[in-house]
C-alpha cells in the first residue's frame, strides 16, 4: 500500500467544480477521458504484462474511462475484452463505447474471467451501495489482479459511508486528484497501490497527503534555545512524559524541560520539581508547552491546563488535556496543536459527524487550533480548512506510547515558531519516518533513542 506524497485530494463534489471550470476554459470532457483512458492503459499494459485483459464497465463516466482503456489496448495488440453492466447512459460514456469496435459481454455468471481485472463500473458518481447480485458476481474474480479506475467500485469516495467493494484494487488510478476513500479507512487498505494520473485539471482545494519529509539541519548560527526550548508537564505516570520529552530533544528541540517529574530518559533533559512551575510557563525562552501525557484526567490536570492557558504560550495538548482544555478554547483559541486518539476525539466531540475529514476539519474549526487525529489514517486539520491526511504511516507505530512520542515531537516543532499546522504537519512526518526507519519489533522508546 502506498500513497503519492503531497497530492491533492478533492470530494466529488470539488472534483464536479474543477471538471465544469475545465470545460470553462475551453478544455471539452471528451479529452479528459481520452486522458484518462490512455492513462488507465498505460498501468493496464504494465500490470498485464502482455497477458489477457477483461474490463469492466459501468454506466457512467467511469465506464467511458474502461471504453477508451480498451481502444487503446487492443490497438497495442493486447488481448483485452470488455463486459459490461448496462448501456452507457452519459453521453461521454456513448461516445466512449462507439469508439470500442470489439464486442461486449455480459456481467453474469457465465463472464470469463481474465489474468488482470480492469474495474472501471463505478467512481465518484457511486450513489448507493452495489446491489448484491452484482457483488456476488464480482467476488467471483477476487484473487485475480485488480486495477481500479478513480476508485474501487462500490467505495463512497468522499469517505462518508463504510461500504466496502467486493474486488479491493492491487493498484487504484486516481484520476486528476485522489478522492477521501483513497487515505481513510475502511476503504484505504482496499484501494492498494494508489497511483495518480494528473490529466489536464489543475485541482485547487487545501486537502492534500503527507509531504516528503524535510531534512531540518540547524542554522549555522543555531543557539540551543533559538532551536526551540520545550517544557513537558508530567503527570501521575512520568514515563508517558519522559517519553514526549525525549521526543521533544530528538525531533529538534534545542533544550527541553520535564517539569513534576525526577527522572528523564535522556541525560541531557533538564527535570525540576512542580514548585517551578508558574516559574517555567512565565520564561520567555519557553516556546511550546506539551501537557497530557501520562495525566488522568481530573483537578490536577485541570489546575495545570488552566495554567498552561493562561500563560498564553504555544501548547500541545494530549490526551485528557484535550477535554479539560475545550471549554476555555471554544471560547478563545490560541496557538495549540490537539493530538486525540478516536476514543479521546469522541469524547471530545461527540457531536461531529461526517467522514473523519470532515469531523477532524469542524473539530479544528470549533476550537480554533490545528487537530491532529490519529490512527492508522492520521488527519491533520487547521481551523482554515487546510488538511494533511498520513495515510498509510506506519503499523509499527501501533504500541503504547507512540502517541506520547508524537506529543513531544509536535512540541519541538512549534517552539520553532511559525505556523501550527506546517509544526503539527512536520511531527506527523517524523514520526511515521522514525517508525519506517526502525520498522520490525518497534516499542515506543526506541523512537526516540539515536
Ligand atoms: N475527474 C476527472 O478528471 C475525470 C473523471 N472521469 C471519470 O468519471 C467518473 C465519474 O463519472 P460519473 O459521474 O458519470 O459517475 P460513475 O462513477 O461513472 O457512476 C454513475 C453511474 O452509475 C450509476 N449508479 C450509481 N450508483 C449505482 C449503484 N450502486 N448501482 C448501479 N448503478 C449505480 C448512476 O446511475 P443513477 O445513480 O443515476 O441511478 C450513473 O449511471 C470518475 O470517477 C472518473 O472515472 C473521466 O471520465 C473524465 C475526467
Ligand atoms: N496502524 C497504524 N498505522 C499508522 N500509525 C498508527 C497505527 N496505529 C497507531 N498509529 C499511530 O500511533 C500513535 C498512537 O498514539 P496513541 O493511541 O495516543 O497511543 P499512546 O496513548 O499509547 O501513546 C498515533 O500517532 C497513531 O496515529
Ligand atoms: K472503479
Amino acid at each position: 500500500m502506498s500513497i503519492p506524497a503531497d497530492a491533492p485530494i478533492l470530494t466529488s463534489a470539488a472534483m464536479r467544480e474543477a471538471e465544469a471550470a475545465c470545460a470553462v476554459q475551453g478544455t471539452p470532457l471528451s479529452e479528459l477521458m481520452e486522458l484518462a483512458g490512455v492513462a488507465v492503459a498505460d498501468i493496464a499494459w504494465r500490470m498485464g504484462a502482455g497477458a489477457p485483459i477483461l474490463i469492466l464497465c459501468g454506466p457512467g463516466n467511469n465506464g467511458g474511462d474502461g471504453y477508451v482503456a480498451a481502444r487503446v489496448l487492443a490497438a497495442r495488440g493486447v488481448a483485452v475484452r470488455v463486459a459490461a453492466l448496462a448501456e452507457p447512459a452519459t453521453d461521454l460514456a456513448k461516445s466512449a463505447r462507439a469508439g470500442w469496435s470489439g464486442p461486449v459481454e455480459t456481467i453474469d455468471a457465465a463472464l470469463a474471467s481474465a489474468p488482470l481485472i480492469v474495474d472501471a463500473l463505478f467512481g465518484v458518481g457511486l450513489s448507493r451501495p452495489l446491489a448484491h447480485d452484482l457483488t456476488l458476481l464480482l467476488r467471483r474474480f477476487v484473487g485475480r489482479r485488480v486495477l481500479a479506475v478513480d476508485v474501487p467500485s462500490g467505495v463512497e469516495s468522499d469517505g462518508n459511508a463504510d461500504w466496502m467493494p467486493p474486488l479491493a484494487a492491487d493498484v487504484t488510478l486516481a484520476l486528476s486528484a485522489l478522492k477521501p476513500a483513497h487515505v481513510l479507512l475502511p476503504t484505504a487498505p482496499a484501494c492498494g497501490r494508489v497511483l495518480l494520473a494528473p490529466i489536464g485539471i489543475a485541482p485547487h482545494g487545501t486537502m492534500r497527503t503527507l509531504p516528503p519529509l524535510k531534512a531540518a539541519t540547524p542554522a549555522a548560527t543555531a543557539h540551543k534555545f533559538n532551536r526551540g526550548m520545550v517544557l513537558v508537564f508530567a503527570g501521575p505516570m512520568p514515563g508517558a512524559a519522559g517519553l514526549a520529552s525525549a521526543s521533544a530533544l530528538r525531533a529538534g528541540a534545542g533544550y527541553v524541560v520535564l517539569e513534576g517529574s525526577e527522572r528523564a530518559p535522556l541525560s541531557a533533559i533538564i527535570t525540576e520539581s512542580d514548585a517551578r512551575f508558574g516559574e517555567r510557563l512565565s520564561d520567555p525562552r519557553v516556546g511550546a508547552v506539551v501537557i497530557g501525557p501520562g495525566f488522568p484526567a481530573g483537578d490536577e490536570l485541570l489546575f495545570d491546563v488552566e495554567a498552561a492557558l493562561d500563560s498564553g504560550k504555544p501548547l500541545v495538548l494530549d490526551a485528557a488535556a484535550i477535554s479539560a482544555a475545550l471549554p476555555r478554547l471554544c471560547e478563545t483559541p490560541c496557538r495549540a496543536i490537539l493530538t486525540p486518539h478516536e476514543g479521546e476525539f469522541a469524547r471530545a466531540f461527540p457531536e461531529l459527524y461526517g467522514s473523519k475529514i470532515d469531523r477532524a476539519k469542524a473539530a479544528a474549526v470549533r476550537t480554533g487550533a490545528v487537530v491532529i487525529y490519529k490512527g492508522a489514517d492520521t488527519i491533520v486539520a487547521a481551523p482554515d480548512g487546510r488538511v494533511v491526511a498520513a495515510w498509510p504511516g506506519s503499523p509499527w507505530l501501533a504500541t503504547a506510547g507512540t502517541g506520547d512520542v508524537l506529543a513531544g515531537a509536535c512540541g519541538a516543532m512549534l517552539a520553532r515558531g511559525g505556523d501550527a499546522f506546517d509544526a503539527a504537519v512536520a511531527a506527523v512526518g517524523w514520526h511515521i519516518a522514525q517508525a519506517a526507519r526502525i520498522g520490525r519489533g518497534l516499542v515506543a522508546d526506541d523512537l526516540v533513542r539515536e
